[in-house]
């Protein structure tokens, strides 16, 4: 999967790509990464991207052409791919969302800075995202989170192949289990005795509870979108009772 990504500061994204997750998948050749820097297509002298809002307002604003520029250069590098800008007024990126893009081939991501970007490029992108309410100082951040989730679903990206289908979010959208690993004693606190009875199938169940659990106390709003089983509702039952306890 390429993934084009339109930024004045391209070593943001290619310092964060050297480490983890996101390098191995680069090193593995599952995923490529390539920048547009919109200061290379700026036609003045001084590389100018920015400039004063028109109607006055405080701080300045991308200017159209570098950035329409840079994306069409994406678009010949990378045919088909969606252009999404990263904005606190797009649409708010969740896993299932996460899920649509990793089917796609490619994607470009346009990282806005200053105050935003001359409305006119909108014309050029196909879907504004946001990863959530609040105002960072650039896109950048936005794009490798949204780079991340992805890259996170591709087969053979991930050490254990099965981890991004266990992954919570994945599991039809539970919050995760608790997780314990060695020493088994931590603060004179042990390890629930079930994750010690190699009873695989009470395990599945046990974690299963823990996640309805905790989906019902802490995110009910995420709990209300999933429909569940006769024993799933029964294993909430019985979460609640032993917490009633
Ligand atoms: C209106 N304005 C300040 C602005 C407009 C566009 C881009 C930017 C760059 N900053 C970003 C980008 C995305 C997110 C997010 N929540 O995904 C947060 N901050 C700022």
């Amino acid at each position: 999967m390429r993934f084009d990504i339109i930024t004045i500061f391209p070593e943001l994204i290619h310092g964060y790509l050297r480490e983890g997750v996101l390098g191995r998948g680069q090193a593995k050749g599952l995923i490529q990464v390539h920048t547009w820097n919109p200061r290379d297509f700026s036609d003045n002298a001084y590389r100018r991207v920015d400039d004063r809002p028109f109607g006055g307002g405080p701080g300045m604003l991308m200017m159209a052409p570098p950035l329409l520029a840079a994306i069409a250069a994406a678009r010949a590098a990378n045919p088909g791919a969606p252009v999404l800008y990263l904005s606190p007024q797009g649409q708010r990126l969740q896993q299932s969302a996460v899920q649509d893009f990793a089917g796609v081939e490619g994607l470009i991501l346009l990282a806005g800075r200053y105050e935003g970007i001359d409305e006119r490029v909108l014309a050029e992108v196909d879907a504004e995202w946001s990863i959530g309410d609040y105002v960072l100082a650039g896109g950048e951040l936005p794009a490798l989170v949204l780079m991340e989730a992805v890259a996170r679903q591709l087969p053979g990206l991930l050490g254990h192949a099965d981890s991004a289908a266990e992954d919570s979010f994945a599991d039809a959208g539970l919050l995760d289990c608790p997780h314990y690993t060695r020493p088994e004693v931590v603060g004179g606190k042990k390890v629930p005795e079930v994750l010690l009875s190699g009873d695989h199938a009470r395990i599945r169940r046990w974690r299963l509870q823990q996640s309805l659990g905790r989906t019902a106390e802490r995110r009910p709003d995420v709990l209300a979108q999933r429909v569940l089983s006769a024993q799933e509702q029964q294993l909430l039952e019985d979460y609640r009772r032993q917490d009633g306890e």
